[in-house]
């Protein structure tokens, strides 16, 4: 099949894709809006009929001037009253089909188990688009091919009025037409490849944009006097946008013009022509008024026709990206043969290799590693070695290159992945905090416990994060964030509650510690945010809590893990060595040059300042 031919066949499919939706979000209102559309088609085609009906009637020509005048009301007031129906029913079905879409396309995009699109620029771009087109487009595809529909009606009357009058004037018109068609179905399919284009410019503006609004990025913004730079890089895409929108509206316009020009001298060519025939007694009043009528309803219907199959086109084109993304299908494969994860169970890295796509460098290389069953391991390591990428491995977001990893003798791949993430409580390293109330950015771990505040309490006190909870101006209830507010907080001061790093990670454990149930815990450096003491306790603490399950601890801050069961020291994506801190300290590798680094500093500190070692 052609390039042109197989075109074709997408688009149609887009079109099948798009009617299929409107037709399951809303039907009734389908209906609705297509017997309008027939209605609204047909009445021009009625009015002129009846307004030349009424001139020969006046002219002698025909005795039912007066039924035809009260039809030509009867049909003027309908004609007065459909285009509000229409733009509700048009409005109406447009939310419904925008919120089937939309509700589908985030189906999808949860439905990927891993992280690796999301780190795709062209996975980006598409579902930007497809985001667009998820709002807008079914619903336009659908009034455009309605209106197309309503366009050729109302030529097809007119047409054939016309042919009776002038067969000559008709082919005219009608051959006017078409370059009018062709052009436009040229621009829309530039149109939409611009889009395409333009797509990483305009998500880089969009990015500058939301940097210069966020309240994260305020303080360097400030500090370093980024504002202006940054704008001005924004401004930069929005110009370069510009220029490409622009080269091509310069095209449009000039192939419009001429176009009009054309239709603009067959019009008039034709209108002399009827003139002469009534002068020479060959036509009507009726006839002539039926002729200005027609060719102005035919030009005007082809003109629209033109524009609306062209619009129709390009959000076609556009709804396409939307298809792409539902069609992607997984991410990850999902099992063919299910199975399910033992209660127990060592966890093994057997010679796992893992690198981020094919043209970058290998981040794990080779690891043999058993986390066994109930024990702590800490997995420490300079920046870079590859400690919260096998954290991500276990986590399933990437598959290893080779290698495996095993639960309880079990390959992850045969396990579902929202299976596996059941039995994990993990604190990342960049975790979230949510524009939520306290106890719902604790709540969010589990969510059959969002409701329930005795165990989001229980979480809390477990993370040692209760205590400031309670003194927040609505404890529990207390809305996190300046970005949004409770209708109750509106005047309220102290709305909008800014809780410091440290506090935001506490609260991040009780969220993943909400998982009453999961077997394994990880916390991916809660050094970052927490002081030396407080990621000590923590520790400690979770040992107790996690007694009789895995634990996995990732920190730079040696002295907060040297009681785990097991230290692993990852270097360059290899084991460098591992064992307990008394082994490691003993063997004088990497993991003893690394510890007496840290200790020397506390022990400087201490001399420096002559306090109490
Ligand atoms: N999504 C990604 N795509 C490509 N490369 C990545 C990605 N995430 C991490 N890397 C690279 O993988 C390497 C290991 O990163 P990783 O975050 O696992 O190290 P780490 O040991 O946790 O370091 P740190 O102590 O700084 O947190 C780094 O070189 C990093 O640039």
């Amino acid at each position: 099949m052609t390039a042109r031919g197989e075109g074709l066949r997408s688009r149609l499919g887009e079109l099948g894709a798009a009617l299929r939706l409107g037709w399951q979000a809303a039907p009734w209102l389908l209906l609705g809006y297509t017997a309008l559309t027939v209605a609204t088609a047909a009445a021009p085609v009625a009015t002129a009929w009846l307004t030349k009906v009424v001139l020969d009637g006046l002219t002698g020509e025909n005795d039912r001037v007066m039924t035809a005048a009260i039809v030509l009301v009867s049909v003027g007031a309908l004609t007065l009253a459909m285009p509000h129906a229409r733009r509700y029913l048009r409005a109406e079905l447009g939310r419904s089909i925008a919120l089937r879409t939309q509700d589908r396309l985030y189906t999808t995009v949860n439905g990927f188990t891993g992280l690796s699109r999301f780190e795709d620029p062209a996975f980006l771009d598409r579902l930007r688009l497809a985001e667009q087109a998820a709002r807008h487009t079914p619903g336009q595809i659908v009034e455009g091919t309605f209106g197309i529909a309503q366009s050729v009606i109302t030529v097809l009357g007119f047409v054939a009025s016309l042919a009776v009058i002038s067969p000559i004037i008709t082919v005219a018109v009608l051959g006017a037409a078409v370059p009018t068609l062709i052009a436009e179905i040229s621009l829309s399919r530039r149109r939409a490849r611009l889009m395409w284009n333009i797509s990483p410019v305009e998500r880089r503006e969009i990015f500058y944009g939301r940097l210069l609004g966020d309240v994260q990025a305020a303080k360097e913004i400030r500090l370093f006097g980024l504002g202006d730079f940054l704008r001005g890089r924004m401004r930069a895409e929005r110009l370069r946008a510009n220029g490409q929108h622009r080269r091509l509206d310069r095209r449009e316009l000039i192939i419009q013009a001429a176009l009009s020009l054309v239709s603009a001298g067959t019009a008039g060519a034709g209108l002399v022509m009827a003139i002469g025939a009534a002068l020479n007694g060959s036509g009507t009043a009726g006839d002539i008024s039926m002729f200005v009528v027609a060719v102005a309803s035919v030009q005007t219907s082809l003109t629209s026709l033109a524009e609306q199959a062209a619009y129709t086109h390009q959000e076609l084109l556009m709804f396409g990206h939307y298809l792409a993304v539902e069609r992607l299908g997984p991410d990850l494969p999902p099992p063919a043969r299910p199975r399910r994860l033992p209660r127990a169970g060592d966890i093994e890295l057997r010679d796992v290799w893992f690198r981020y796509s094919e043209d970058h460098p290998w981040i794990l290389r080779g690891v043999d590693l058993t986390i066994p069953h109930g024990s702590t391991v800490a997995l420490v390591g300079l920046n870079g070695a590859g400690k919260s990428t096998l954290v991500k491995l276990l986590c399933r977001f990437y598959e290893p290159t080779s290698g495996s990893i095993h639960w309880g003798g079990i390959d992850l791949r045969d396990v579902p992945a929202v299976d596996l993430r059941k039995r994990l409580g993990v604190v990342f390293q960049d975790y979230m905090s949510y524009d939520f109330t306290a106890a719902e950015n604790i709540g969010l771990g589990d969510l059959t416990a969002i409701e329930d505040r005795e165990r989001i309490v229980a979480a809390a006190e477990r993370a040692g994060v209760d205590d400031i909870v309670r003194r927040l101006p609505h404890g529990y209830d207390t809305m996190l964030s300046r970005t949004f507010f409770m209708e109750t907080d509106r005047d309220d001061p102290v709305t909008g509650v800014v809780l410091s790093g440290g506090q935001w990670q506490r609260l991040a454990l009780a969220r993943a510690l909400l998982r009453d149930d999961c077997d394994m815990m990880i916390l991916d450096e809660p050094s970052a945010g927490l002081d030396a003491q407080a990621e000590h306790e923590i520790h400690h603490r979770l040992r107790l809590l996690r007694a009789g399950r895995t634990s996995l601890l990732i920190s730079h801050r040696l002295g907060a893990v040297r009681d785990a069961d097991l230290i692993v020291v990852l270097e360059d994506g290899r084991i460098a060595e591992r064992g307990d801190h008394h082994e490691l300290y003993r063997a004088d590798g990497p993991y003893a040059r690394l510890f007496r680094l840290q200790a020397d500093g506390y022990r400087d500190e201490v001399a420096a300042t002559g306090a109490e070692p």
